[in-house]
């Protein structure tokens, strides 16, 4: 097998132990125990502030922690020096040297590190042929494009052959059309490559797309670990259901329990789901797509609403509607609807998900 090939970069897992780190009173993460195998693509995914890039940041040697420790197989890492570890990092801004040509960006870090000339020199070849740049060698980084560059960032973090790539938001400087092409590149590159990689986003679609697991978090927390399929089907709460398109979270009132359903009812609106958890209490929240709605009820589930907005969004239209009683539910129809317009909705059973009532007051 050659080293191009090598799954895992050179480790079976790596494990985080109770990494936990403080900011003064402030805890950036809390006790975050997660174990990655070797070849493995793991997304940290949360809003601003969740603690993703501490958690990178911990993870390259870049912050010391404060409490727990991190392995990587039998080795104990977290104190080492950032240089030592072994890891590559892509971050957002790309972090490019300005007055040094792409092919010596890339070429930066195996000098550094003392690799022969005629080494250097075949290696970054061979980095910048898989990033599709070798006719950009020449230039300077700040004659190409956003992608270009976030390209050569992939390839300068590639070239030293890591154990381990960190990426902290690499697409969000790119343009809505760039990113999706730059997230195809990077799921190829790991395809092909098979280097073990944590990617930090805030963006879903990002996470499910690229990852084999998906870690989600808030407020220094781990709320759910899964695959893209676990966490987007079955989310584990009302916060990872929102952060997984769940636009609907309907705090209602539970008028009948039935074995495995529950009833939620209101006036205008009727909805039998499937709980996710165990719940006591007079109210619960319903958590549904706005994709999963058909036109007309499914068995007893019903919503009537009036139209508000309708967005033309090319296969469908995306709709806003109000309830009698006042609840904004989000939709998407294939047919256009016009504000004012009077419909029913349904939706399957076991695509209403029930959750205890814990979300937040509205402020
Ligand atoms: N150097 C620092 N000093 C003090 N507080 C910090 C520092 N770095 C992060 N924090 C705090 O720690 C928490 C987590 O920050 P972190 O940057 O890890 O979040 P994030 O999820 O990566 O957010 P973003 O996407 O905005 O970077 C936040 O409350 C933040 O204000």
């Amino acid at each position: 097998m050659t080293e191009r090939e090598a799954p895992s970069g050179g480790f079976r897992a790596l494990r985080m132990d109770g990494v936990s780190r403080r900011f003064g009173t402030t805890t950036a993460l809390d006790r975050l125990d997660l174990t990655i195998e070797g070849g493995e693509f793991i997304a940290l995914l949360g809003p601003s502030g969740c603690g993703k890039s501490t958690a990178l940041n911990c993870l390259a040697g870049l912050l010391p922690l404060t409490g727990g420790g991190i392995w990587l197989d039998d080795e104990r890492i977290d104190g080492l020096p950032p240089e030592k570890r072994g890891f590559g990092m892509v971050f957002q801004n790309y972090a490019l040297f300005p007055h040094l040509t792409v092919r010596k960006n890339v070429g930066f870090g195996l000098a550094i590190r003392g690799v022969s000339r005629q080494e250097t020199a075949r290696r970054v070849d061979e980095a910048l042929a898989l990033v599709e740049l070798t006719d950009q060698a020449h230039k300077l980084p700040g004659k190409l494009s956003g992608g270009q560059q976030q390209r050569v960032a992939i390839a300068r973090a590639i070239v030293i052959r890591p154990r381990l790539v960190l990426m902290d938001e690499p697409l969000s400087n790119l343009d809505a059309k760039l990113r999706l092409q730059m997230r195809t590149e990077i799921r190829k590159l790991h395809q092909s490559l098979g280097l073990t990689t944590v990617y930090v986003t805030h963006d879903q679609e990002e996470a499910l797309a690229l990852a084999d697991r998906v870690v989600v978090l808030r407020g220094g927390v781990v709320e759910q670990i899964g695959s893209p399929e676990e966490v987007y089907t079955y989310p584990r709460n009302t916060y990872v259901a929102g952060f997984m398109g769940y636009r609907n979270l309907l705090r209602l009132p539970v008028t009948a329990r039935d074995g495995d359903k529950v009833t939620l009812a209101d006036p205008g609106l009727r909805l039998t789901g499937t709980p996710q958890e165990e719940f006591t209490g007079d109210t619960a929240v319903a958590a549904i797509r706005p994709e999963d709605f058909t036109v007309g009820a499914v068995e007893s589930n019903s919503i009537r609403l009036s139209v508000e907005v309708a967005e033309f969004h090319g296969r469908e239209m995306a709709v806003e509607g109000v309830t009698e009683s006042g609840r904004v539910i989000h939709f998407r129809v294939p047919d256009r609807l016009h504000p004012g317009e009077k419909i029913e909705l349904g939706v399957p059973s076991p695509r209403v998900l029930i959750f205890s009532d814990n979300l937040p007051e509205p402020e």
